[in-house]
């Protein structure tokens, strides 16, 4: 097997290598090769990885963005559409391929191979065609990454070939990526604009306040404690939607938030979500407890009472102290020590207002990243709790199919670094339609309404981001 480190010294760059590994079973041979380069803007490169890879372009970034992933094509693909055992086998899958690369230790956080993807939220709901791209787990390992790593730019190249693959196709993969640095300069500034023509609607908002009244009185009665329900509302505008429109009205609307964007084909899942579900950096590990919900004022004054009143709400508090304990507990089993706060804190996006509470551990030294996602998808922030009773009321008054909205979705690399956000406030485009979700947690003192009402706050930053929301004041 070779593994071995070639240098190239014709390229004034810091570190130009070639890293192999080979796959056991198939003979097959990972090529990756890392380069710096110099400010690169990560949305404008994304917008130009339209010419050859559209519909194969994925982008994530961290609410401070320090962390910027750009991926395009793909060197390869891991897919489960079974629904056990996927997080297990996406995990196996992985290290079967990266494991033997000679010198992953060395790549730098967010550099080298990174495999990007997501999940789905139920895999056990039957599938209706409007997620008919996107299995239980798909996984994309990019031709071309773009790794905005606290403000320094990399790129890496992965290819995979037979067993006597050479270096030359990397150097095919580079040239393409010079062609689309080269494009990006003569795009900036120029933005079509999209048309704002769509029309609107519902996915019957009666029937989903009536289910709300149905799970409260479930909880009443002590069969389950919180149910999260989500709703649907559907856009078809006159033209195509332009993605990289949306998601550069995401960056500039929803700086806090955590950006992801997963093309498939003719259809593309994109969001600004406030809540991490895991990050791991060697074996420090950070969760995020985020439940509870209020808009924000018009005023400073209006604003910081709107707060307060949500600090001191009794069933926002609960809806909270359900996701603090099951996330605790988890960390708890999975760390040698943790730390968080023991009050909630305000998470302020540009919509609403949360209550917060980040969960921060070392972790045991066998604990992965996809380990923990398993142990904590769904939090009752997005499924309730009990889980599987809460599942089971989802899976039974829920009109929509979830796809792949309030799952995990995100990044690992070779060396089991990576993170994961809960993919809400987001959407499903496919040309000119978009559908979009949102949902709250139902738990005793819930009011139809009320809950109704936040659904419709949680759909802004997506309606905002598609030039869809009317009035950005209410
Ligand atoms: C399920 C969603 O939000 C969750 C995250 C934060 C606050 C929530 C709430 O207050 O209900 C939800 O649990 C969504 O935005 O679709
Ligand atoms: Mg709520």
């Amino acid at each position: 097997m070779v593994l071995k480190q070639h240098s190239n010294n014709t390229i004034d760059q810091v570190r130009k290598g070639v890293s192999r590994t080979q796959e056991q079973h198939n003979n097959h041979v990972l090529l990756s090769r890392v380069v710096e380069a110099k400010n690169i803007d990560p949305l404008l490169f994304f917008e130009a990885g339209k010419t050859f890879f559209e519909g194969e372009r994925t982008f994530w970034a961290n609410p401070s963005f320090n962390t910027i992933l750009v991926g395009l094509g793909k060197a390869h693909e891991i897919e489960v559409d079974r629904s056990a055992n996927r997080f297990d086998e996406v995990e196996t899958k992985w290290k079967e391929l990266i494991n033997q690369l000679d010198d992953k230790n060395e790549m730098k956080y967010g550099t080298g191979p990174i495999l990007f993807g997501g999940f789905s939220f139920d895999p056990k709901r039957n599938k209706t065609s409007l997620w008919n791209d996107f299995s239980n787990a798909t996984f994309v390992l990019p031709k071309i990454l773009l790794s905005v790593i606290d403000g320094e730019c990399y790129f890496t190249f992965n290819h995979i070939s037979g067993p006597n693959g050479d270096t030359e196709v990397l150097d095919n993969i580079e040239e393409i990526k010079n062609q689309l640095v080269n494009s990006m300069n003569e795009k900036i500034g120029h933005h079509e604009e999209m048309k704002k023509e769509f029309v609107k609607s519902e996915v019957n908002p009666e029937k989903w306040m009536s289910s709300v009244k149905e799970v409260v009185n479930d909880i009443k009665n002590g069969d389950v404690e919180k149910v999260v329900l989500a709703r649907e509302i559907n856009l078809t505008f006159k033209n195509q939607i332009n993605i990289d429109e949306v998601l550069f009205n995401l960056r500039e609307q929803q700086p806090m938030s955590y950006l992801f964007v997963f093309e498939n084909k003719h259809a593309c899942f994109i969001g600004a979500s406030p809540e991490r579900l895991i990050k791991k950096k060697a074996n420090t590990i950070k969760s995020t407890c985020l439940a509870g919900s209020i808009g924000r004022g018009q005023t400073i004054n209006l604003d910081q009472e709107l707060g307060k009143q949500l600090l001191q709400d009794q069933k926002n508090m609960i809806e909270h102290e359900v996701v603090v304990s099951m996330i605790k507990e988890a960390m708890i089993a999975s760390c040698k020590t943790i730390s968080s706060s023991n009050r909630p804190q305000l998470l302020k996006m540009r919509h609403i207002q949360h209550l917060y509470t980040p969960i921060k551990g070392e972790a045991k030294s066998d604990v992965s990243l996809l380990s923990m996602v398993k142990k904590l998808h769904p939090t009752p922030a997005l499924g309730g709790f009990p889980s599987n009773k809460a599942i089971e009321k989802i899976r039974e008054v829920e009109l929509l199919d979830r796809g792949w909205y309030a799952a995990p979705i995100g990044w690992v690399d070779g060396n089991d670094n990576g993170e994961f956000a809960v993919a809400i406030r987001s959407g499903l485009l496919r040309g000119k339609d978009a559908s979009l979700f949102a949902g709250c947690g139902i738990v005793a003192d819930s009011d139809p309404i009320e809950e109704y009402k936040e659904t419709n706050i949680k759909f802004k930053p997506m309606l905002s981001a598609l030039g869809g929301l009317e009035d950005e004041s209410n």
